[in-house]
């Protein structure tokens, strides 16, 4: 009995079109509600938002055969925090910050069991093996992992191509507002010169046969994405979404009441 097939991996593979939102929330209940929403994934984000490998955990235990893809974006590339995330079940993960191909093959190798990396064995204790349920775990999990890079810096826009050179990195995403950042337009990440600089990324992603991921609020932005060859498209973040719903309610009430 072979490790879970990783249909994220496949379908991004066969170069479909994917959205999900950003799970920021923390929270399993939350995340079960965002589940029944029909995303093709869900990013469980913990480099912003407040999860640690229990909450992240108890949400991949929620989302597990919901219908979406659960992603685990980890805070680094740290290997030890790559091999705790493989072992409670992520499978695809999102890693921040690459800007270099050094840094993208010391990643790969943190994501594989020996001899393709360096991840630690402990399959034994391991969700992701089923808690030693699923025999053949060590020996077939390697293929099911998939490893998304975050290109968010000039320093790794410039190393772009060398990233995409690692064997085994099944995507890039390229991250707005942090690029807009190192930029110099903090805070301005639908900047013309970040738009472009973005869509220019997401074009050199796709022909070098890789997913080409970002996240995008602005419809229009989004379709020009799309347009550029995108397709693990963020399109939502469950926590402005929330606050943004409540708020134009009580707006809503406010002025209902200011009426009477
Ligand atoms: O830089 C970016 O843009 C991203 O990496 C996405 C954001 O980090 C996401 O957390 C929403 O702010």
């Amino acid at each position: 009995m072979p490790a879970p097939i990783n249909t994220l991996k496949q379908r991004l593979a066969r170069e479909e079109v994917l959205h999900g939102i950003w799970l920021g929330l923390a929270d399993p209940y939350a995340a079960e509600i965002a589940a029944t929403a029909g995303f093709d994934w869900l990013l469980i984000d913990g480099e912003h938002a407040p999860n640690d490998i229990r909450s992240i955990s108890a949400q991949l235990a929620v989302i597990a055969g919901k219908g979406p893809a659960p992603v685990v974006r980890l805070r680094n590339d740290d290997p030890a925090g790559i091999k705790q995330a493989l072992d409670i079940g992520a499978q695809t993960l999102l890693i921040p910050m690459i800007e270099d191909a050094g840094q993208a093959e010391r990643a790969l190798r943190a994501t594989r069991y020996p001899p393709e990396g360096i991840r630690g064995v402990g399959s034994a204790l391991a969700r992701a093996s089923g808690f030693a349920a699923i025999p053949d775990y060590l020996t077939t999990a390697n293929d099911q992992i998939s490893l998304i890079l975050q290109v968010e810096s000039r320093a790794g826009m410039a190393a772009l191509d060398d990233i995409l050179a690692v064997e085994g990195v099944d995507g890039v995403f390229i991250g707005p507002s942090d690029l807009a950042a190192d930029m110099g337009f903090l805070g301005q990440a639908g900047h013309p010169e970040v738009k472009a600089a973005v869509l220019d990324g997401l074009r050199r992603i796709r022909a070098a046969g890789r997913a080409a991921g970002v996240l995008v609020i602005d419809p229009a932005f989004l379709a020009e994405c799309r347009a550029a060859g995108a397709n693990f498209l963020g399109v939502g973040i469950d926590v402005t979404l929330y606050a943004q719903a409540l708020r134009r309610l009580a707006s809503e009430v406010g002025r209902q009441i200011g009426a009477i």
